[in-house]
């Protein structure tokens, strides 16, 4: 494509992440003509740097955790099973490649024109590609997701960041993880069980500020027991040293040991500069964010822009369902389609995993005051307990009302991740206690407890 041409699209997409991708496909399949613009690997930072590596990572730091129970079960593993890190890499991207391989298919086969290139706004119809090519756009949809945050210090530099742990070739013998949110406690837990030692500096007074205060405090005791170090109410004012041999300096003065590898994890910044915005009079706030309305209409309602970028609830499926509604609205002929932003499930991929959906108790006080019935229970997966190990799980159901409405579910432990989508399916049904005790259990299961707390 020559740098002067310029061509009509119905949609033109900045950005071909989990909001990028979702939009292109499904406006394609409304018969709309869409380019799509993504100047780095297709499926952006879930795909590459986020949830999948991330999972992937979790999961082979699970099986490490099930080596030890097994040999506690009497199978022969030895004391220290090693880990070819370079082995399990391979496999991680292999199955990246795989997702890449199956989007790019997909794209063809929808028609979407994808270009390589890095896109911005000259005007609020114009988008321009890194090469000069001019593309004219009835729509434009913005999902140019985040990058990681860095704090304001000397040294920041020489930390790494999430994106950098996922080009890790081996367990780093000593960590400091800064930071107490969903990336720090889930790197912290995989490289703890991969063979680092682990220490947590976060700035809060606890992990986790957005969870249940109960689970989040029992998963601190877990990650105690697992040997993770945490340091809270940690304020940092440098990272010194040199490379392999970091120290963190906090406000006090007081320097830390040595570490081999710093990693910030202080939160995400929208990727909105650079992308023409005030050429195309499109509203930002002060962290950034695009600010959109309940439809994902930006400040020019035929831009929209959807996932990180608008700094919403920060999670892929949400992503992807807001583009998708957009797409429905815009080319599908459903005036009224929009993402409800309540009661949206999420998975920390701990050791063990925290499930939520809906209110915390400490949320559900403050909406509804003492009309608020907290039903849970604590107790030890039954592999755990046949490896007399410690571990325990702890399940809450936060209820409002005479009825019992279900307000929330918060699960720590084993198989949380897997037991959580189901009910939250019922919570958005608006269930009460009677009806998750009108529901038989499945014993001998983890799940069984939801339904029979009392
Ligand atoms: C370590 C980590 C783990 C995570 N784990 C989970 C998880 O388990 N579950 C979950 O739901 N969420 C998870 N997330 C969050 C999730 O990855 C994001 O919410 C999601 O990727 C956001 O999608 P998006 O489309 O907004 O942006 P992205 O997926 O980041 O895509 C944005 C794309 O835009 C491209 N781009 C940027 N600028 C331009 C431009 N000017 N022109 C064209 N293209 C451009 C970028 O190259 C990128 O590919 C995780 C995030 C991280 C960092
Ligand atoms: N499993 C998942 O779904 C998953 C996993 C990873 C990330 N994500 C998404 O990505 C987002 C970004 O993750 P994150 O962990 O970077 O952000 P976060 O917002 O979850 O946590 C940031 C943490 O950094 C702390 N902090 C901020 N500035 C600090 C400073 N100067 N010094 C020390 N601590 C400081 C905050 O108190 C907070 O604890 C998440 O909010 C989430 O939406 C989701």
């Amino acid at each position: 494509m020559s740098s002067n041409e310029s061509l009509d699209f119905d949609l033109v997409v900045l950005g071909g992440g989990s909001g990028g991708l979702a939009g292109a496909f499904r406006a394609a399949a409304h018969g709309a003509r869409v380019a799509l613009l993504e100047p780095g690997e297709l499926g952006g930072t879930c795909v590459n740097v986020g949830c999948v590596p991330k999972k992937a990572m979790w999961l082979a730091s699970e099986v490490s955790a099930h080596l030890r129970l097994a040999s506690d079960l009497g199978f022969d593993v030895p004391e220290r099973p090693s880990l070819d890190w370079p082995a399990l890499v391979a496999s991680r991207q292999r199955y990246i490649h795989g997702i890449h391989a199956s989007y790019l298919r997909r794209l063809d086969e929808a028609g979407v024109v994808l270009m390589p290139a890095r896109g911005r706004m000259l005007d609020a119809h114009t988008v321009e590609c890194e090469n000069g090519t001019r593309l004219q756009a009835a729509h434009v949809l913005l999902a140019t997701g985040s990058s990681p945050r860095r704090p304001d210090v000397p040294g920041a530099d020489l930390a790494g960041v999430s994106d950098d742990f996922f080009a890790l070739c081996e367990a780093p013998p000593r960590v400091a993880l800064i930071g107490g949110g969903y990336i720090a406690v889930e790197l912290a837990g995989v490289l703890q069980a991969l063979g680092s030692r682990v220490d947590i500096f976060a700035r809060s007074e606890r992990l986790l500020g957005h969870a249940d205060a109960e689970l989040a405090q029992r998963l601190q005791e877990n990650y105690r027991h697992q040997g993770i170090g945490m340091h809270f109410g940690y304020r940092l004012a440098a990272i010194e040293g040199e490379d392999g041999a970091l120290r963190l300096r906090d406000a006090n003065g007081c320097s830390s040991g040595d570490y081999a590898q710093v990693l910030l994890a202080v939160g995400r910044a929208a990727s909105s500069s650079g992308l023409g915005l005030e050429a195309a009079a499109i509203e930002v706030d002060g962290d950034g964010n695009i600010v959109v309305d309940a439809f994902q209409r930006t400040s020019q309602p035929h831009v929209l822009a959807v996932g990180d970028v608008t700094g919403q609830v920060t999670l892929t499926p949400v992503a992807i369902a807001a583009a998708r509604r957009a797409m429905d609205r815009v080319f599908g002929g459903q005036p009224e389609a929009k993402v409800d932003y309540e009661n949206i499930p999420s998975v920390v991929f701990a050791h063990p995993p925290l499930a939520s959906v809906g209110l915390t108790e400490a949320q559900a006080r403050e909406r509804f005051g003492d009309d608020v019935h907290v039903y849970r229970s604590t107790f030890r997966p039954m592999l755990q307990a046949l490896a007399d190990r410690p571990q325990h799980s702890l399940f809450k159901l936060v209820c409002s009302g005479a009825e019992r409405r279900v307000v929330g579910l918060h699960l720590l432990g084993e198989g949380a991740d897997e037991i959580l989508q189901g009910f939250a399916v019922a919570l958005k049904k608006g269930i009460t206690l009677d009806d998750l005790h009108a529901t038989m259990a499945i014993h001998p299961t983890s799940a069984e407890e939801v339904v029979l707390m009392h």
